[in-house]
């Protein structure tokens, strides 16, 4: 049987640190390592930072987005990425987001979470606005495959509380709802399960707590760096949940490159500001 995707993200965690390093190639990126904002500028910039960061961090997300802008050659660069990076020892999380009634939510699955498909990854980013529900084809396959899905909850980008921080018809909110269906999902799982919640290192005030944040799972965790989360403020964002944080940086790395071992360095640096808190 196949080692399931939470039990594969601890290991590597222990063994690497917890940080998760974005590979987001900007346009803007592109311009500062020197590299046009085309097909091969974009292939460049991804396999050095698959050289660079595969072998170091535990966990790569590439977001999607900055390759399908170029088309489908961009994508193939994309599969080339998640190839690369798995074949260096990092687990790769896709940054893709979707969302979809139950039935195109499966394709989104076999696309992104299937061994066979070219894009197949560890695991996947999902959004639950059609309802946690629609997720079940995306969690279902994951389970299959020994994959995760990491579901929003609390986004970094400060027009998320208008949905995520809405009232429930119990007296909840939106969020601690999403929260709630990932700790019954992952309920029983050791050390921990295969689906996390995506928590923005800068949410300030959230009508969860810190128990509501314990999703027996991992928190993915963006907004540190370049949107000004620290160490510290996850730390008291957190609280006790602390522990399941995966800190994710994409800018503040990235801008270090594109020399390799300067790349390395500012993950590793990332890392050790990290490692602490999850202890
Ligand atoms: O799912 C994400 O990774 C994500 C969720 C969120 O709430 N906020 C957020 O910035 N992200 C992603 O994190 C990356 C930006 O990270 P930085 O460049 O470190 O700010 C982008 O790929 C975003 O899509």
């Amino acid at each position: 049987m196949t080692t399931p995707f939470g039990a594969r993200l601890r290991a590597a965690m222990d063994a690497r640190g917890p940080v998760c390093a974005g590979i987001d190639p900007h346009a803007a990126l592109l311009g500062a390592w020197g590299l046009s904002d085309d097909v091969s500028g974009l292939e460049r910039f991804a396999m050095t930072s698959v050289e660079a960061l595969g072998p170091e961090v535990a966990v790569v997300k590439p977001q999607s987005a900055f390759f399908e802008r170029h088309g489908s050659a961009g994508v193939a660069v994309l599969e080339r990425v998640v190839a690369g990076c798995r074949e260096l020892g990092a687990l790769v999380l896709l940054d893709v987001k979707r969302g979809d009634i139950g039935t195109t939510a499966q394709g989104y699955a076999d696309a992104y979470l299937d061994p066979r498909s070219p894009l197949a990854a560890d695991a996947m980013t999902a959004s639950p606005y059609l309802g946690f529900g629609s997720l079940e084809p995306m969690l279902a396959t994951a389970e299959r495959h020994g994959a995760g899905v990491f579901v929003l909850a609390l986004t970094s980008n400060p027009e998320g509380p208008q949905f995520q921080h809405a009232r429930t018809p119990d007296g909840g909110s939106v969020a601690g709802t999403v929260l709630a269906e990932l700790a019954a999902r992952n309920a029983g799982a050791e050390p921990w399960g295969s689906h996390g919640a995506v928590v923005g290192a800068t949410i300030g005030r959230a009508p969860v707590s810190a128990e509501d944040l314990d999703v027996n799972g991992p928190l993915l965790v963006p907004g540190v760096g370049a949107q000004g989360g620290t160490a510290e403020s996850v730390r008291a964002v957190f609280g006790d949940a602390v522990r399941h944080v995966v800190p994710s940086s994409s800018r503040e790395i990235l801008g270090a490159g594109p020399d390799v071992a300067a790349l390395r360095a500012a993950a590793r640096r990332t890392n050790e500001q990290f490692a602490a808190l999850v202890r």
